[in-house]
């Protein structure tokens, strides 16, 4: 383990110097796409548009023998457009294939000044994203980059979730985590066959009534990612990097689809993978506080003053705490309101009629 005082140094000569705080930028959706499908790239420049993120997918669910394809097009992509604030980010193959090294040599070669992150799969502890860190650090004074990449990894093996804290903690370069539910199950051994959401065989069930044991007893679905989406959101707070929901591969299940992100929103998530276009407004609408919530927020803030002592606002005792928890809110719909005027005036609306 490198010293707490070398953590900020550069690892290679030339290499820019790593963020100190990885910056907050609206990330309410990870959209994915195949860079070498042509179908998908060709709606990429209007899809920019209407995501935080776009991610060239090079991984899971593109084909091996249209791996080089899903590259080139990444490079062609990035170097035809220019995004404005919409980030780029690519997720290249796992550290054991025979793909990621000619990704990460090419992507950064070429065209490292324009993507932002790189998301790196199946990571298994702080060593993945120690070799990733120095690499990149290498390349980066190859190519005489001088921003550094950030580098995001899916929380997806058994390993990886026991090592949780110390991957969030391995580099300055660490930008957030997702969660990789499909992988992930696998890795456990979990009985599952989705990708992310529930599971109707995961319940609880009410007491029997008297002898009849099948009589009147509501069950509920439990969620399945709820300890691991809860363990990551720590590592990540603990560690100032951003947490997040990834897949969930029911498309035609936009309500679920919704349920899943919101939980995953409520738990302190700030976005989700969007698979498809279908999903790109249900993380939009999730992952930005509702305007009710911030009404509430600002009002609260506003009757706490100094943000000390107890107040009660319509039968709610109101402290320190729970301003602190407001501020959570109010900052963050502050920063999505700012690129959005039609969020803006949702919220001042909200906020003029709560404040009467
Ligand atoms: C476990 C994991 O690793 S999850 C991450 C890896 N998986 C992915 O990245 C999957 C990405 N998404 C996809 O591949 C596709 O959305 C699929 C295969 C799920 C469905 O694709 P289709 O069957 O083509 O869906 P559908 O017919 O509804 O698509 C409608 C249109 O949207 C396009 N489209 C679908 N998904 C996307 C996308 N993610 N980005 C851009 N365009 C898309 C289709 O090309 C199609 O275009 P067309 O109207 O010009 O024909
Ligand atoms: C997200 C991902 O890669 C997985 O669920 O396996
Ligand atoms: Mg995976």
């Amino acid at each position: 383990m490198r010293s707490p005082k070398d953590f900020f140094a550069p690892l290679a000569l030339g290499a820019p110097a790593p963020v100190r705080e990885i910056p907050v930028t609206p990330s309410r959706m990870i959209h994915f796409f195949d860079p070498g499908n042509e179908k998908m790239a060709a709606k990429v420049p209007d899809l920019a548009k209407k995501v935080d993120v776009l991610l060239g997918n090079l991984e899971d669910a593109v084909r091996a023998d249209r791996k080089e394809a899903a590259r080139a097009g990444l490079v062609a992509i990035a170097k035809a457009n220019d995004f404005g604030k919409t980030q780029l980010w690519t997720r290249v193959n796992s550290l054991d294939s025979p793909w990621v090294l000619d990704d990460l040599i090419t992507l950064v070669t070429e065209i490292g000044d324009k993507l932002d992150v790189i998301m790196v799969p199946k990571v298994e502890g702080a060593q993945d994203i120690h070799y990733v860190d120095r690499l990149l650090a290498q390349l980066e004074a190859r190519a005489g980059l001088t921003k550094p990449l950030l580098v995001h990894a899916i929380l997806e093996t058994a390993s990886g979730v026991a090592n949780v804290e110390e991957i969030a903690g391995a580099s300055p370069r660490m930008q957030g985590i997702s969660l990789g539910p499909a992988d992930l199950a696998a890795s456990r051994r979990m009985k599952t066959t989705r990708v992310g959401g529930g599971h109707p065989g995961y319940l609880v069930r009410t007491d029997p009534v008297g002898d009849d044991l099948t009589a009147g007893r509501t069950t509920y679905q439990q969620d399945l990612w709820h300890y691991t989406v809860a363990r990551m959101v720590d590592a990540c707070a603990m560690h100032g990097i951003l947490p997040y929901y990834g897949p969930f591969g029911d498309i035609r299940d936009v309500v679920a689809c919704e349920d899943q992100f919101r939980n995953a929103f409520l738990l302190g998530c700030v976005g989700a993978w969007s698979l498809h276009p279908v999903q790109i407004g249900i993380a939009k609408k999730v992952f930005s506080p509702s305007p009710s919530d911030v009404a509430w927020a600002r009002r609260v803030i506003a009757e706490m003053g100094d943000g000390t002592g107890a107040v009660m606002i319509d039968g709610k005792m109101q402290d320190d705490a729970s301003v602190k928890q407001c501020r959570v809110v109010a900052e963050l719909a502050d920063a999505l309101a700012a690129d959005d005027p039609e969020l803006a005036a949702a919220y001042d609306a909200a906020t003029k009629e709560a404040l009467g």
